[in-house]
């Protein structure tokens, strides 16, 4: 997990910092970054002979493009400047960068553009940065779409053009950054887009204004130090409530993830408990919720079917006064009986919810999931839930505080991997932790897990299992 800032945190420490270190400073650092950028995307190429093409728009990111610019011309890139707004443009920048050879094209009606972008080898993205809000206009969005048709290295400065620097929403169209190079802290809308993202620090301190923080150091308290454990009761039972004769297999996934993570005590209740003991002889099983003892997080949901004995053991379990997490099949009964989630509600019941985009739109309709951060934080504090949102960037918010993961890979998207996640975070649950730190750090490691298996050459949900701890 990484932190992040809105705009307006970023502002407040930007007016610090140009006191003390004045505009051109600030300005020169972030385009210095930029063009280390670029020139990382180059390397293949021969530096000096390679093509740039900026997108420059009217302000201080079009400023920071040109600087940008500046410093790879006098690498011996051959760099062109296409100025969206001729009439508003940084002047001081500009100014530099035609001093340094740097070549300005105007106009769309230009015969050359379509050759200037397929010919540029890396294209760096200064038409608009945390100053705008999207969607772009038409003129730069127009630029775009010719961006990213290219197969240039494409290179976003602070955020890509037509991205909403909080949100992350792009009602329009916007810059496929391959890199995007952002300022002085990460702004909370990049959290959640792809590419990769460098950030430079520029001398402005943010650390007031943080928004979201979780970190890697924070994992290895809540696994526990098995050397220091009393019994196996020690450090929090979690029980699975999941699976059925339709899908056996989300009862041993979900369980298999909460021992091979915390292998204290895990329970199980519901119909596959011969199966799943068979896979896991450690698990302590029961066929039923009531038969099960007691248990210090429940997970209910994955593989369950929705039929009239799981919405039986579903409101059985959402009647627990542990931290329940509910996820897949107890989601879509959640939202066929939302008075269930109500009732945990109303007596003040830590509930975490796991649904991908889906089954949260069954969950609540009426939020926009273009813009996920503010979808999932909003569900968040409507469900007085941990909202769990899963994703290629999973967002993770109590309402007040969110966490985007970026751990992870492409086909975590397969079969299975829920399952295995709920069992991740039930079990980091059972320890006590607060609830949003569980889910943030569950998806987190979850996620590395899904990595170090892909780096393996492996595939599969049960495989990740060996790779958890
Ligand atoms: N934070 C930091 O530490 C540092 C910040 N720095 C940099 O400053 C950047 C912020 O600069 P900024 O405030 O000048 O605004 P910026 O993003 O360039 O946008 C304004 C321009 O966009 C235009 N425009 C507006 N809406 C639009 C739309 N929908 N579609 C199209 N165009 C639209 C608007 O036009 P206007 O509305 O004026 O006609 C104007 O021309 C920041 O992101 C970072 O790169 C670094 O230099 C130093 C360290
Ligand atoms: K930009």
């Amino acid at each position: 997990m990484i932190s992040a800032y809105t705009v307006a945190g970023v502002l407040r420490a930007e007016s610090v910092a140009l006191q003390r270190h004045g505009p051109t400073v600030l300005m020169y650092r972030a385009a210095f970054a930029v063009a280390q950028a670029a020139l990382a995307g180059l390397s293949g190429h021969l530096i000096p002979g390679s093509r740039a093409l900026l997108l420059v728009g009217g302000g201080n990111n079009g400023g920071d493009a040109l600087v940008a610019g500046t410093i790879l011309r006098r690498r011996g890139v051959a760099v062109t400047a296409f100025l969206a707004n001729p009439k508003q443009v940084h002047e001081a920048a500009l100014a530099q960068f035609l001093k340094a050879g740097g070549r300005v094209v105007v106009g769309m009606e230009n015969t050359s553009v379509a050759t200037l972008f397929g010919r540029a080898d890396v294209i760096i993205d200064g038409l608009v940065g945390i100053g705008a809000t999207p969607p772009l206009r038409p003129a730069a969005a127009a630029l775009v779409e010719l961006a990213n048709a290219t197969s240039a290295y494409k290179v976003a400065v602070d955020i890509p053009s037509g991205v909403h620097p909080d949100t992350g929403a792009a009602p329009g169209v916007s810059f496929a950054a391959d890199v995007t190079v952002t300022f002085g802290g990460v702004k909370t809308g990049l959290l959640a887009q792809p590419g990769e993202l460098v950030l430079a620090a520029v001398g402005m301190d943010v650390s007031a204004e943080a928004v979201d923080a979780c970190s890697l150091t924070e994992i290895p308290g809540l696994l526990g130090d098995p050397g220091t454990r009393a019994d196996k009761y020690s450090d929090g039972v979690v029980c699975v409530v999941a699976g059925s004769t339709t899908y056996p297999g989300a009862a041993i996934l979900c369980v298999g993830a909460a021992v091979r993570l915390r292998p204290g005590m895990v329970r199980y209740a519901g119909p596959q408990a011969a199966e799943v003991v068979r896979h896991w002889p450690e698990a302590v099983a029961t066929g039923t919720v009531s038969g099960a003892g007691r248990s210090q997080a429940w997970v209910v949901g994955p593989g369950m079917g929705t039929d009239q004995d799981a919405l039986d053991r579903l409101t059985v379990v959402i009647d627990k006064p542990e931290p329940v997490l509910v996820d897949a099949d107890g989601l879509t009964l959640v939202s066929r009986h939302p008075h269930l989630l109500v009732s945990r509600q109303l007596r003040g019941r830590t509930t975490v919810l796991t649904p991908h985009e889906g089954e949260f739109a069954r969950l609540f309709p009426d939020l926009d999931l273009s813009d996920r951060l503010t979808a999932t934080r909003t569900a968040a504090l409507r469900s007085h839930a941990v909202v769990v949102l899963k994703g290629s960037a999973t967002i993770i918010s109590d309402g007040a505080h969110t966490f985007v993961n970026r751990t992870g890979c492409g086909w975590l998207a397969s079969a299975g991997t829920g399952d295995v996640l709920s069992g991740v975070i039930g079990s980091l649950l059972a320890t006590g932790a607060p609830p949003l730190t569980a889910a943030a750090a569950g998806v987190f490691l979850h996620g590395l897990a899904g990595e170090r298996l892909h780096a393996a050459g492996l595939a599969g949900a049960s495989q990740l299992w060996d790779h958890l701890r």
